[in-house]
């Protein structure tokens, strides 16, 4: 059994579509799909945008081989031969636009829109959906992070309490687009390039007579990779002091330590008495490395108690988004193809957040010429022309005297094309291009709305035909 194709990681209503589609001669017919979310998570003002390169590899490597049709055979009566033979030959055909991994992203705007044979277009959506939900999940909660500790040091910890392998590798790359400067999964540094660093467990203390022993020995084998974990017996008594013992030591080797490690207690009071005393052994050098169901909240309530932490070490809360376990994106039908012509197509709900604004659009970012930053998304229908200097009303989609004029702007459109007839025509950028990338784009919101606590909402909209469409299919399906 192979473990890497997952042309079958889908659900198995996305397959019974595509038979009946089959069945009833449509599986050729063309469809718009747009993934998109409704509710930003953790209170947060935004979202970071994370997952392409996986779609990407996904989507290339899409085949049902010999051991998918052989299942497939088993878990349906139903299903003809001709139907499983016929996707033996299945590739992804279709046009598959999407925003930038690290592109800062808001609610009800389409982060990937796919135009492609409805069969295909049924079959991809649990993996994008699995793929884009966690991946922007972690990516945010990391970015959260990072603004309540700007200038420090922040290592990913998180792999042994990950929901499994994928969610720790993905999740030390989300980590690492939203400015965390490392983690500790070789494995991850080793697929995406991100830096790697560990120090030691309590197992290498505990493994020895004594701490300083055990100290020693470590400085021995990795001189220049000192940073002892302090915390095994007692943190002030016996950790610091045989720390500062064996940073003299290699002193008198010419080396330097970097740094201690706590990992229990009350991080604030020892941070501050164990940096007084390597101050007052001569060791302002040594810095010192924080870890211990870490999360945005602590890290900032220690920040603002006057700890003396250099770097933050961040695990559990990180990588399983803790407080938040899950992102609510969805991917939702906007258009059809009906007697060769594309039409839009609605879903109705009695919650007006969740009906769906129908249609193939476009979204674009509203940069003002004055200041530089961003007014707003702009959802428009993709045949709308966007002129340049010319004035747009920006209409919020669900409360629509909500409305603001706009003249002096720049619009940038967020998706990109990434597949074109099945074709890759992106080049997938780098790990750090994406991470200075996602620098530049938090450089275009207002601190109120990029702050931790009840931010500024930052507004998506509709154009006034994106609008009156929406408006006039509600009637028309209301009837
Ligand atoms: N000064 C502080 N203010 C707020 N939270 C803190 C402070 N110091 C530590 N914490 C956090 O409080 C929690 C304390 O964890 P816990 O109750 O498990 O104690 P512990 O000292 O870690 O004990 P253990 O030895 O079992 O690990 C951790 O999430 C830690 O990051
Ligand atoms: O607390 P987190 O944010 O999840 O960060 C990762 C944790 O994993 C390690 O503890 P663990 O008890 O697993 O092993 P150890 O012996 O190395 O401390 C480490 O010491 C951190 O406390
Ligand atoms: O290197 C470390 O200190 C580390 C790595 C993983 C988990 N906890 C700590």
């Amino acid at each position: 059994m192979s473990y890497d194709n997952l042309t079958l990681h889908t659900d198995k209503y996305q397959i019974n579509m595509m038979y009946a589609h089959w069945i009833q001669g449509s599986k050729d017919d063309g469809a718009v799909f747009e993934v998109f979310f409704r509710k930003l998570p953790f209170g947060n003002g935004y979202a970071v945008f994370a997952g392409l390169e996986r779609v990407v590899n996904y989507i290339r490597s899409l085949r049902f081989g010999e051991e998918e049709i052989s299942y497939l055979r088993t878990q349906e009566e139903s299903y003809e031969e001709a139907f499983l033979e016929e996707l033996r030959s299945f590739r992804f055909t279709g046009q598959l636009d999407a925003v930038p991994e690290g592109t800062v992203v808001f609610p009800n705007e389409p982060l990937i829109r796919v135009e492609a044979r409805v069969f295909e277009a049924h079959l991809i959506e649990t993996a994008l959906l699995n793929f884009v939900n966690y991946q922007t999940l972690i990516a945010t909660k990391a970015s959260r992070i990072r603004q309540v500790a700007p200038g420090d040091g922040l290592l990913e910890f998180g792999s042994r309490r990950a929901q499994e392998a994928d969610a720790a590798v993905w999740g030390a790359r989300a980590a690492y687009i939203a400015g965390f400067h490392a983690t500790s999964n070789l494995r991850a540094g080793m697929l995406f390039g991100i830096p790697t660093k560990g120090t030691h467990a309590h197992a290498w203390v505990q493994g020895h007579d004594t701490e300083d022993e055990a100290f020693r020995k470590y400085a021995e084998a990795l001189p220049d990779q000192v940073t002892l974990l302090v915390d095994t017996y007692d943190t002030l008594k016996s950790g610091v002091p045989a720390a500062i013992r064996t940073a003299k030591l290699l002193e008198s080797k010419g080396k330097r330590m970097n740094a201690i490690r706590l990992d229990s207690g009350d991080l604030t009071y020892l941070s501050r008495t164990a940096r007084q005393m390597l101050d007052d052994a001569g060791l302002s050098y040594v810095q010192i490395v924080a870890s211990n169901d870490l999360d945005e909240n602590i890290i900032f309530n220690l920040k603002a108690q006057g700890a003396k932490i250099d770097t933050w070490g961040v695990g559990t809360q990180l990588i399983t988004a803790g407080d938040q376990p899950s992102l609510g994106g969805v991917y939702k039908l906007v258009a059809r193809e009906k007697g060769g012509q594309y039409v839009p197509v609605i879903k109705i709900s009695g919650n007006p957040e969740k009906v769906t604004t129908p249609g193939f659009k476009s979204v674009y970012r509203i940069i003002s010429r004055e200041t530089g930053k961003a007014e707003g998304d702009y959802i428009a229908l993709r045949h709308e022309k966007l002129n340049a200097g010319e004035p747009i009303k920006l209409i919020d989609p669900v409360h629509s005297y909500i409305y603001k004029n706009i003249a002096d702007y720049d619009a940038i459109a967020l998706l990109q094309p990434i597949f074109q007839a099945g074709e890759l025509v992106y080049a997938l950028p780098d790990l750090s291009t994406i991470r200075q990338y996602h620098e530049q784009q938090l450089g275009l919101f207002w601190p109120e709305q990029l702050r931790k606590l009840n931010p500024e909402q930052y507004r998506v909209n509709l154009s006034a035909e994106a609008w009156q469409l929406k408006m006039d299919l509600i009637h028309k399906m209301r009837g």
